[in-house]
């Protein structure tokens, strides 16, 4: 930091302290060690309290450097060292210093990934946990059953030593800790690095030879990057449980992430049925206390496994063995604001610099996966028939040509789903990815439209609350009962939306029908009650967004219709066909999971395109090769890496001319197999009020593509620019539009 005061005035020359700072600027910043420190106390990944302006923050050490990046004289004492020992490991340093370059983000807001917060705020970590005393192991089973709590707090630490935080979350009071100490049965002592039990609690099914041959193929102790893909319902879940019980075996840590908060609490649950050390959770869903608890039973090494959505990859582990991605392709993977790092990407990455192996998982993988599995960087497993008594459902594509609909639905699909739920008393379940009851309102008089007044889209009818709701931002006002323009009260709907299709089924079927969107589904909860339906087995109709495809098991789905396929086929982005093929073969795989029979019916005007026609024969993988030829010819990821630099601004033309400015800088500067394309406007130009622009990076290869990010920000940097403008760089988008 600098400062107009010489501080320091020894003969000898002092070790500048390199740190990360949670602020926005892409550099380190040096520092002077505190008087009186002892220099083996100076280690990259310990916490300094250093000044920064007027401002006293939490920042990481980085390197203790012999030379300052500025005038040595101008340096500021860092103020005080909260650590005796890193925080970090050196995976997790070298990591954030990999994603900061890479993803070019500000090194120090990267390293706040990987830190919860009441450890950013300067908050000390646990020095001791509770275990249990001789007397205490050999206790027999139910004893103390009288005194809940105890029975409680014994129960947990007989999966191994509990930090305070774990058990004070867990609802048991430093009383009872109290109550049991007296007893002799618990005792408090200092953290060593004991290993996690590696004892089952059940042993899994025997595993079919496809199984058995992804596991064997894993080798410990150094990195390999490896692609299961497996049809829905195949066992890949199986596959991680048996590498984690290997991993476990060695005295080490796996980490697994999932995609969804919504799925964690069945996986944890099925995770926790199988072994005996405790699995720490990580998601947003968490509080502060909660995931500070987590994040240390990870890094103390008391968890043997850590599991969570994209966040927890920057979790350190205090022995990592394994890492595992479930549902490598699904979007929530990338994180679409401020740090926009792919958490799959960051996962290969993690496992090369920790020298372990990493599994991708997927039964309709990224097309990004499957060219490196084809390059030979990956190594490519298959799981081809399903296990547990499921057979693949037989997938048939609906002609709606000139079909009647009612709320989206045809009388072949209608009959189909009465079929299910009334004659076979099992569950259909129906995919519509439109929420609300129509996306559009129009004055049958004049011709008025409903439209956002912040962003260049309509607004959508949302009937059961009464109002007009923008999907872009957050605008909403109250339904009108006439045309704002004529005055006319003949209003009407156009298209359809998942309240819509509802209220019709409500109507005209008997048995229960649950709509699944983001609308009916407000937090973990819902999809907990919604789960316990679907396992209750109850006929019934569930009715949903995508919300639905993301890996749930509903056991008694017998029927699967997709309403508008159409709407999936046609998409501004260069991903759209991917996405959809991977959509209809994750919504069909939640059919006939545990008997034969499944269905999937797909409704649609173009029966005869080729994606559905391969979809009928159930050709992922031929639908893939024919994308990837497409990606070759334009040169599009995963043949070419893509970078966007994007700006943001009230004016119109502010954002365009910004990006026209940063093209003129870096040209002739970029390395020859770099290209610029734009700058170009959004999809949807104004959004939110603000108008978007883009402007293309494409590289042949890595290497260029970062350097080429560096040069783009560095001289987006450099230029002046209104207050108003805000810019980006997003790299490897996961989205165009
Ligand atoms: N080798 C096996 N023998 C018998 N049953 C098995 C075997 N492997 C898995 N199963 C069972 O088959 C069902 C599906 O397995 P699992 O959940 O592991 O599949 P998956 O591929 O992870 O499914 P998803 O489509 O949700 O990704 C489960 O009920 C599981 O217990
Ligand atoms: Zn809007």
């Amino acid at each position: 930091m600098l400062c107009s005061r010489p501080i320091v005035t020894q003969s000898k020359k002092p070790a500048v302290l390199r740190v990360a700072a949670p602020v926005p600027l892409r550099r380190p910043f040096d520092y002077l060690a505190p008087e009186s420190q002892n220099p083996d106390r100076l280690r990259p990944g310990i916490r300094l309290r250093v000044p920064f302006g007027k401002r006293e923050i939490t920042a990481i050490l980085l390197e203790v450097a012999a030379e300052a990046s500025v005038n040595a004289e101008q340096l500021r004492p860092a103020l005080d060292v909260l650590d005796d020992k890193p925080l970090l490991t050196p995976g997790i340093m070298a990591l954030c210093k990999w994603s900061s370059d890479y993803y070019q983000h500000p090194v120090g807001e990267v390293f706040s990934a990987a830190i919860p917060k009441a450890l950013r705020e300067g908050r000390g970590l646990s020095e001791t946990h509770w275990r249990l005393t001789t007397e205490g192991k050999g206790l027999p089973e139910g004893a103390l059953s009288r005194a809940k709590s105890q029975a409680k707090a014994l129960a947990l630490l007989q999966t191994g030593e509990q930090l305070p935080e774990v058990l004070k979350n867990a609802g048991i009071s430093g009383a009872v800790l109290r109550e049991l100490t007296a007893k002799g049965l618990v005792e408090r002592c200092r953290i060593t690095t004991s290993l996690p039990s590696a004892a089952l609690k059940e042993n899994g099914p025997p595993l079919s030879e496809e199984q058995g041959s992804a596991v064997a193929a894993v080798e410990w102790d150094s990195f390999s990057c490896h692609l299961l893909q497996g049809v829905t319902g195949s066992g890949k879940t199986e596959v991680y449980l048996r590498l984690i019980a290997a991993c476990l075996d060695r005295g080490e840590q796996a980490l697994v992430l999932i995609p969804e908060i919504g799925l964690t609490p069945q996986t944890v649950k099925r995770f926790e049925a199988r072994f005996q050390s405790p699995v720490a959770v990580l998601h947003s869903g968490l509080s502060d206390g909660q995931r500070f608890a987590a994040w240390q039973a990870a890094q103390s090494g008391t968890a043997g496994i850590v599991m969570g959505t994209r966040s927890a990859i920057f979790t350190p582990l205090a022995r990592p063995g394994l890492i595992i991605v479930d549902e490598e392709h699904d979007g929530s993977y990338k994180q679409q604001d401020g740090f926009r790092y792919a958490a799959r990407d960051v996962a290969v990455k993690r496992a090369q610099l920790e020298g372990c192996p990493v599994m991708l998982g997927s039964a309709t993988p990224s097309l990004e996966s499957l060219e490196n599995a084809r390059r030979e960087r990956y190594r490519h497993h298959f799981l081809r028939g399903r296990q547990g008594g499921g057979e693949l459902p037989m997938l048939q594509t609906v002609d709606l040509r000139g079909l009647q609909l009612n709320a989206g639905i045809s009388d072949y699909l209608m009959a189909a789903i009465r079929e299910t739920v009334e004659a076979q008393k099992r569950q259909a379940l129906l995919f519509l990815n439109r929420r609300g009851f129509a996306p559009t309102l129009q004055c049958h008089s004049c011709g008025w439209v409903a439209g956002c007044d912040h962003c260049d889209a309509r607004l959508t009818v949302h009937l059961r609350k009464r109002c007009l709701r923008c999907h872009h931002c957050a605008a909403q006002r109250a339904l009108p009962a006439q045309c704002p323009d004529c005055g006319g009260t003949a209003l009407l709907t156009h298209g359809l939306g998942t309240e819509q299709t509802e209220e019709f089924l409500r109507n005209v079927l008997s048995c229960p029908v649950h709509r699944v969107d983001s609308d009916a589904m407000r937090g973990v909860d819902a999809m907990q009650s919604l789960l316990e339906v679907a396992h209750s087995e109850e006929p019934c109709v569930i009715l949903g967004t995508q919300m639905l495809t993301k890996g749930h098991h509903f056991p008694a789905v017998q029927l699967v219709g997709v309403i508008d396929a159409d709407a999936l086929l046609y998409s501004a982005d260069f991903r759209g066909e991917e996405r959809m093929a991977q959509l209809v073969v994750q919504v069909a795989g939640r059919a006939g999971r545990e008997s034969a029979g499944g269905k999937v019916l797909i409704q649609t005007h173009y029966p005869d395109d080729p994606l559905f026609e391969a979809l009928r024969h159930g050709h992922f993988e031929s639908i893939t090769r024919s994308l990837l030829d497409k990606r070759r010819a334009s040169g599009l990821p995963p043949y070419g890496q893509l970078m966007l630099l994007r700006s943001d601004a009230r004016n119109e033309r502010d954002g365009e001319a910004f990006l026209r400015a940063v093209q003129k800088e870096v040209t002739g500067f970029l390395p020859p197999d770099c290209q610029l394309i734009g700058p170009l406007p959004s999809a949807m130009p104004r959004r939110a009020g603000r108008f978007r622009w883009q402007l293309w990076c494409l590289s042949a290869s890595r290497g260029s593509a970062m350097a080429a990010a560096r040069l783009l920000v560095e001289r987006a940097e450099g230029l002046r620019k209104s207050r108003e403008l805000s810019w980006f760089i997003d790299v490897d988008p996961s989205d165009v539009v």
